[in-house]
């Protein structure tokens, strides 16, 4: 068996860790021969690619980042000929299937592919916890650790001064890394994609805080909007796949508190710091099983499925089951906490 993977969409804490289970398993106990695409479909396009073996995998489980690159590049761009170029593509490096490593973009993808009749598999991935189908995917862990700490680095210095500190984190869609995150610091206020509040109801929060003699901390995902907000916040530029960069809601935010409640208030990016380096280990762990599962599950023949975290166990499920709805904060969730903001 000839297999290609590639890895799409943003990285993450864990690819290196999954990719190095992936190819153990795969070459070292199951006989395949395996290559990486660089850069994700660019690398489809480009005929670009590294041979994947013991060696290539060597030490890679605690690097961040991914040693094969990653890109939003489509395969239905005019350059990659959808399912047809695809096709020709695996014929030339008579490939027998394909794993793509990505999030909810990457796995639709791969579902259209498969639909095509391509043999794909999906391994999740992503700091967002957005993906369906799996209880959690590898890079969550790392980010929630990252901006835990950084809540709990802004408090200290949010209590001296006596001031309001407003932390942005990542989650273009659904709020996971804020509310547990938010949770794990003790954040006074989480504001959440999935449900918008009224700057009323933050400031009265806020507010409440103060009255307490305490320092209020606010976590807001980068795609939550205040109520009347027409959009969501954004940078300039758009993304690779041209949508519009998120990010800024926390500078939007700081201002608006000052001034209506009196309190001075700072406004902290964490932007790509909660993507980038060392992975934890719950990640490495789950990381390194979603890439032996993916060897094993292309073995089996189990084309059309994504690798799935289910309580304990790694199961398959069909790409359709991961990709047909975002994983949004269910509303308990959110109520369970909102119970306790200010
Ligand atoms: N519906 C779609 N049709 C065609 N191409 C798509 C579609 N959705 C996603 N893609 C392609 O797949 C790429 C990866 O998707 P996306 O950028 O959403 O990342 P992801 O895999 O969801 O990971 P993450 O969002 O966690 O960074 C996109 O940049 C785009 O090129
Ligand atoms: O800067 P980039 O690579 O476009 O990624 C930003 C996006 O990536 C994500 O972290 C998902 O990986 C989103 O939460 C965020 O909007
Ligand atoms: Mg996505």
């Amino acid at each position: 068996m000839r297999i290609g993977m590639l890895v799409s969409g943003g990285d993450c804490p864990g690819l290196n860790a999954a990719i190095r289970g992936a190819v153990l398993r795969g070459v070292d106990v199951l006989g395949f021969e395996m290559i990486g695409f660089i850069d994700g479909w660019r690398g489809v396009i480009e005929d670009n690619w590294i041979p994947l073996d013991r060696r290539a995998v060597r030490g890679i489980s605690p690097l961040g980042g991914t040693i094969l690159g990653t890109s939003r590049v489509s395969p239905f761009s005019d350059e990659a000929g959808g399912a047809e170029g695809i096709k020709r593509r695996m014929a030339e490096l008579e490939l027998d299937g394909l794993i793509t490593i990505g999030g909810n973009g990457t796995q639709t993808v791969a579902m259209m592919l498969s639909e095509a009749g391509i043999p794909v598999l999906g391994l999740p991935k992503t700091i967002d916890n957005d993906l369906d189908g799996t209880d959690f995917t590898f890079g969550f862990d790392t980010a929630v650790s990252i901006a835990t700490e950084a809540i709990d680095r802004l408090r200290t210095t949010g209590e001296s001064h006596r001031r309001c500190m407003v932390l942005e984190v990542m989650g273009r869609d659904a709020g996971w890394i804020a509310l547990h995150a938010g949770m794990a610091g003790g954040a006074q206020v989480i504001l959440l994609p999935e449900f918008p509040e009224s700057v009323e109801q933050v400031c009265t929060w806020v507010e409440s805080v103060r009255d307490r003699g305490r320092s209020p901390l606010v976590v807001v995902a980068e795609g939550f909007r205040l109520e009347g907000m027409d959009s969501v916040s954004t940078r300039a530029g758009l993304d690779g796949f041209g949508r519009p960069r998120l990010g800024g809601i926390a500078e939007v935010l700081a201002p608006i508190i000052e001034e209506r409640t009196g309190i001075e208030s700072r406004a902290t990016v964490l932007g790509h710091v909660q993507r980038g380096g060392v992975p934890t280990a719950f990640d490495r762990v789950l990381a390194t099983r979603a890439g032996i599962k993916a060897a094993d599950a292309v073995q089996a023949g189990e084309w059309g499925t994504m690798v799935s975290l289910r309580g304990n166990e790694m199961e398959t499920v069909p790409l359709s089951d991961a990709v047909d709805k975002l994983k949004s904060v269910p509303e308990s969730r959110y109520e369970e906490v909102r119970l306790l903001f200010g």
